[in-house]
């Protein structure tokens, strides 16, 4: 059995959690494989990934995550998007997810979330699946050994799948339970086998935490232009916009695929690792990404494979539409090593419109980016959520709500007075639906989007020409090489201009409406760039 490595004065016992049977520190990747096909977790695919199903859950489960109403966050926490759950549930949760626990063999890792040493937190993992835990491992940012020699945890996660939860005697909605304590500093989650709740239950802390330091934290990705940090692009998006997919290009340095803060240092990756949609995975159109689904260590979640040959099938989404794979950015050539680099010069909203009503791309005044940050227009990609299983428009503000603890307003003052220091240019961009809404349109193809971006990106989509788009004010570009013409105008793709014209009426109604709730909280120029 693999040696286990921890600060000998801050082991589990310490921080009294007792009682539980074998447990192992921070083991490295061979180690954690060996105990999870031991414990029959899953199976050692092709190239040496690792295959796992997550049981019931195959995407996150929102409406189970709660916070716990404490005194210390009582005025700072957004209620109206984050369910409270009381301080005595919690306790009780705790207390039974413990003796649940007791003489049972866990998995703790000790990592650094936020690559800046100044604004990391230490985050140390329980789990009970050794799969979670090599999953985390790779999500978050390892320490070098000795730093793990004196580390004592921030803050700490118990990821028990086994646990089932009493709404009645926890506070919460069904038997699976993801709560935030923040006097206690801990995230207790049960009854889900969906491992992107231990990542995303970290960016959820940070998007706390980091504020209070003057720190925009950003659910995006973020890439830079090679041998050249200081030229930095984030890709705001909620999950299945395309962060993953468009920040893995060849011709950048990849910072990160999901979550980065922005300080007066710049950005840096909140993560050590990446976690990649594989539906549809295509070796030709992504092979940076593809090739790790074939590497020793990475993790494939609820792919459907041949039994004999361990072939994976990408096109099954048949146990979900959110199948996954997880690695570490050093699986991907081209990725940044320190997770560090320049203030943004771009910044990509991305939106997923399921109404085909968008254009591919925009270019939006400093006080436009502001509206569409607030707003979050997109949609939810099937699978991602528990219950989700097609494109379902939605607001999401900050393009990721299920993870503000804070009210929106706040993150927006804070991207505000950086985009207003840094001169980025920003942009909106729709990776959803054209020629028609979802059903009868098709999805924006990803080589169009790649082109626009990439003229964005390296300048020259300033010098065209840009008309001012009649619906939402922004401002298209008329013609970019590479790109159809009739692509950049949503309305000449349509079928029927007049049932263009009918759902781009209903859209900004839907914004309108939206907006109401932010109309007191931003300056005038911003009330002004609304729709
Ligand atoms: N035009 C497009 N731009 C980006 N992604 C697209 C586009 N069209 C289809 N897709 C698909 O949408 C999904 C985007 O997912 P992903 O990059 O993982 O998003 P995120 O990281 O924001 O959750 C991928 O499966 C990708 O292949
Ligand atoms: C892990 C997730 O992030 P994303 O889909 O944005 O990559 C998720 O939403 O569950
Ligand atoms: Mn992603």
């Amino acid at each position: 059995m693999a040696q286990s490595r921890v600060n000998p004065n801050c082991k589990l016992e310490d921080q009294g959690i007792e009682g539980l049977g074998r447990v192992h520190y921070n083991l490295l990747e061979p180690a954690l494989i060996e105990a999870a096909i031991r414990r029959d977790e899953g199976k050692l695919g092709l190239g040496g990934a690792f295959l796992v199903s997550t049981g019931a859950k195959t995407g996150r489960s929102p409406k189970d995550k709660f916070v716990v109403r404490t005194a210390g966050v009582e005025d700072s926490i957004w209620w109206d998007n984050n369910a409270p759950m009381e301080p005595a549930a919690f306790d009780r949760l705790y207390e039974d997810m413990l003796a649940h626990m007791k003489g049972k063999e866990y998995f703790v890792q000790d990592l650094f979330g936020g690559a800046d040493p100044e604004q990391r937190l230490d985050v140390r993992v329980v789990s009970e699946l050794a799969w979670h835990n090599l999953f985390i491992r790779h999500l978050l940012r390892r320490p070098e050994a000795p730093e793990l020699a004196s580390f004592t945890p921030d803050w700490t996660i118990i990821n028990c799948p086994s646990f089932k939860a009493d709404p009645a005697r926890h506070g919460c909605r069904s038997e699976t339970v993801i709560a935030l304590n923040f006097e206690r500093r801990m995230i207790l989650i049960g009854n889900t086998g969906y491992a992107g709740e231990n990542k995303k239950g970290v960016f959820t802390l940070l998007n706390y935490i980091l504020p209070e330091r003057g720190v925009m934290p950003m659910h995006c990705s973020a890439n830079h232009a090679p041998g050249d940090p200081s030229d930095v692009a984030v890709f705001f998006g909620l999950s299945g916009t395309g962060k993953t997919t468009l920040s893995a290009d060849p011709s950048r340095v990849l910072i990160g695929d999901d979550e980065h803060g922005w300080s007066d240092k710049g950005v840096f990756n909140f993560e050590g690792g990446c976690y990649a949609k594989t539906i549809n995975l295509s070796p030709e159109a992504e092979p940076e990404i593809y090739a790790t689904t074939h590497r020793f260590g990475t993790v494939v979640e609820n792919m459907v494979y041949d039994p004999d040959t361990l072939e994976l099938d990408f096109a099954d989404g048949s146990i979900t539409e959110n199948t996954r794979c997880a690695y570490p950015l050093d699986a991907i050539s081209n990725a940044s090593e320190t997770g560090m680099a320049g203030a943004p010069k771009n910044i990509i909203m991305l939106t997923s419109d399921a109404y085909g009503v968008m254009p591919p791309i925009a270019r939006l005044t400093p006080q436009q980016a502001m509206y569409h940050f607030l707003s979050g227009f997109t949609s939810k990609t099937p699978g991602t959520e528990d219950g989700v299983v097609e494109p379902q428009p939605t607001f999401s503000t900050c393009f990721g709500a299920p993870f503000m603890p804070r009210r929106p307003e706040e993150y927006g003052k804070l991207l505000e007075k950086r985009i207003e220091k840094s001169g980025a240019t920003c942009w909106l961009v729709n990776t959803g639906w054209t020629g028609g809404p979802f059903g009868t349109g098709k999805r924006m193809p990803i080589k169009a989007t790649r082109a626009l971006l990439s003229a964005a990106l390296d300048g020259s989509l300033n010098n065209v020409e840009f008309r001012k788009d009649p619906n939402f004010g922004f401002e298209v570009p008329v013609s970019v090489p590479g790109v159809e013409d009739r692509l950049l105008d949503p309305r000449q793709t349509w079928a029927d201009a007049a049932a263009y014209d009918a759902q781009a009426e209903k859209l900004k109604g839907m914004f309108r409406e939206n907006f109401k709730k932010y109309q007191d909280k931003v300056d005038q120029d911003v009330r002004d760039a609304a729709i």
